[in-house]
């Protein structure tokens, strides 16, 4: 199971910070949808100058326009770009086909879906890389909130997926024992008094 750090930051300075800090424990990093919003794809173009050997992970949210969007992030250095599982069939599609033009994937990000298990097999049918069993932030303060629906569905789908989600050092090993073929991990370490130590710490619980 690989590990990827979330940067949910809001300047290429941090997330340059951050990245430098956990790069040797991680195998994907990720610029958050907020920082790119809030700084622009050029964060993703210094983040992979940087780290040129990592997975590089643009967390677009696209709903719409999945062509354009896919290409400019790919054009910004992604190596992986997400959509909405809630976007119409043509708009992956279309991601799929920016991706496969510059070799590169499409994750198909499932917050929000009500049905995760039968969109994950749909869009991994139109050519996603893997999905993200993903609840977002807002989800997961509300009360009673854990895991566990997440690790259902990726057993149940039965296709490559991500899980994110409040991830941390009590719920890695579940993770990986749902079958995740990545563990993505972001106030867990971004949070962290010591976000090196907090990441080596994921990688170590990994088997
Ligand atoms: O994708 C995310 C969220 O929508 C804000 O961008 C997070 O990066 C993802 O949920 C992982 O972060 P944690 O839940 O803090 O581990």
């Amino acid at each position: 199971m690989k590990l990827q750090v979330a940067m949910d930051l809001l300047t290429v300075e941090d997330a340059l910070e951050l990245a430098g800090k956990v790069a040797e424990y991680v195998d994907i990093i990720e610029l958050g949808t907020p920082l790119i919003k809030a700084a622009g794809l050029s964060a993703v173009t210094a983040v992979k100058a940087a780290h040129p050997d990592k997975i590089v992970f643009a967390d677009m949210k696209t709903m719409d326009a999945g062509e354009l969007e896919a290409d400019i992030a790919f054009k910004a250095g992604a190596d992986l770009v997400t959509i909405l599982g809630a976007a119409d069939d043509s708009t992956i599609a279309g991601a799929v086909k920016a991706a496969k033009a510059h070799n590169k994937g499409i994750v198909v990000d499932l917050i929000g879906v009500a049905d995760k298990v039968t969109r994950a097999r749909e869009v991994r049918a139109l050519g996603a890389k893997f999905v993200e069993m993903h609840a977002g932030l807002d989800e997961q303060a509300k009360p009673g909130y854990d895991l566990t629906g997440l690790l259902r569905s990726g057993e149940e789908a039965r296709v490559p997926f991500s899980v994110a989600g409040g991830v941390n050092l009590s719920t890695i090993e579940a993770v990986q024992r749902a079958g995740a073929d990545v563990a993505v991990a972001g106030g867990a370490i971004y949070g962290a008094a010591d976000p090196a130590l907090a990441a080596k710490n994921l990688r170590d619980a990994i088997r």
